[in-house]
């Protein structure tokens, strides 16, 4: 399929997502990065490739290209209008209404994942993308089948306790973000308050037996469902298809804008250090797993600290970066039958 790219949506912690146009003009979101480093990219591909559900964003394909003589390595994915769901917060909570729709949305989008065996471990505001349907589940970059041994992956604030002590990550820890993941639709902010770094929130997570603050506004319903996604216990958190039953979820309809909570206001991460607290990591496989055998006051910063210094890194903007004008549209690819004077650049399929 050949296809022209369009304006910068949005750029990640590695990757940049833009616009595009297939040549018989269907509209798509196409996520790259330089091939060399496309690894989580090719871990999403991998996954969107696998899965078909109304609550995952769909998979268009995939291929590489050659631009300004770098090889990109490109997800054509479905294009969702209205971004991330964090976009559309815009500094207050969500309307409750919202809250409840794209709740029972990403619930219902859990249910597939884990009865098709994935764990997504990155579940967040800025993982679940809005169009006119409604949301959908995205960015698979951290994602593993459930009984694979794989380095601890995602984001420090919406970490469940099991995560941050390194313990494992399973479907109850997709069911913990998704409880933060509520909070900060709500509230606009984080669900962790007052943490000055992302050393006190895994420490804060891991063994201080709190759980993130449910607002006062929420309905009785919302903080018993927001509780149930919040037991520091896994094995007695509640299943994805638990709590699509749960009386909070019941109350959406389709036609429903009902309200259940008010909104309410906390700070968004505002300083570098905040904002790593906020983007996906994934453990170096080098570092020392955080288990249960150590003294949480020694081996836990140490350890810590280098899940720090991963996140700082991270955080440095991405090496590459589209080098064209955002709002100018550039041809990367054309079919076999495409003009031989055009901008023809190499591609290649690319496989699993
Ligand atoms: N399919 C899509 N349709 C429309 N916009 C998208 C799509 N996918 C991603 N975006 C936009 O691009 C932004 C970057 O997405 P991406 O998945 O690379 O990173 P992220 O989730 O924000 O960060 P990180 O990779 O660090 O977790 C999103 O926040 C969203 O605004």
């Amino acid at each position: 399929m050949g296809w022209t790219r369009g304006p910068v949506l949005g750029r990640g912690s590695s990757a940049t997502v833009s616009t595009a146009t297939s040549t018989s003009g269907e509209v798509f979101a196409v996520k790259s990065m330089e091939l060399s480093q496309a690894q989580s990219l090719r871990k999403e591909q991998y996954f969107l490739s696998t899965l078909s559900s109304p609550y995952v964003v769909s998979y268009k394909g995939c291929d590489v290209s050659n631009e300004d003589n770098k090889m990109m390595y490109n997800l054509l994915m479905q294009y969702m209008r209205f971004g991330s769901i964090v976009d559309g917060i815009n500094g207050g909570g969500l309307k409750s209404s919202e809250v409840l729709r794209y709740t029972k949305e990403i619930v219902r989008g859990l249910e597939y994942l884990h009865s098709r065996g994935v764990v997504h471990c990155d579940i967040k505001g800025r993982n679940v993308l809005i169009d006119e349907s409604g949301a959908k589940i995205g960015d698979f970059g951290c994602a593993k089948w459930v009984d694979e041994e794989a380095t601890i992956c995602g984001t420090p604030m919406f970490m469940a306790p099991e995560v941050a002590r390194g313990e494992e990550q399973g479907f109850p820890a997709d069911v913990w973000a998704l409880g933060c993941t509520v909070i900060e639709m709500a509230t606009g902010g984080s669900p962790w308050s007052n943490v000055a770094d992302a050393v006190s929130v895994l420490y804060r997570i891991a063994f201080s037996g709190e759980i993130p603050e449910i607002p006062d506004e929420f309905s009785d319903e919302a903080k018993d469902f927001v509780r149930k996604c919040l037991n520091r216990d896994p094995r007695a958190r509640w299943t994805a298809k638990q709590l699509l039953k749960h009386p909070y979820l019941q109350q959406f309809d389709d036609n429903s804008k009902q309200m259940i909570c008010e909104k309410v206001y906390t700070d968004s991460p505002t300083s570098i250090l905040d904002q790593d607290v906020w983007n996906s990591m994934e453990e170096p496989s080098t570092s020392s797993s955080l288990g249960t055998d150590f003294a949480p006051s020694t081996c836990l910063s140490n350890s810590l600290r280098q899940r720090i210094k991963q996140l700082a890194d991270k955080s440095e903007i991405p090496k590459w970066r589209c080098e064209k004008e955002e709002t100018e549209w550039i041809t990367i690819r054309i079919n076999e039958d495409g003009d031989g004077k055009a901008k023809q650049r190499s591609s290649d399929r690319c496989g699993r």
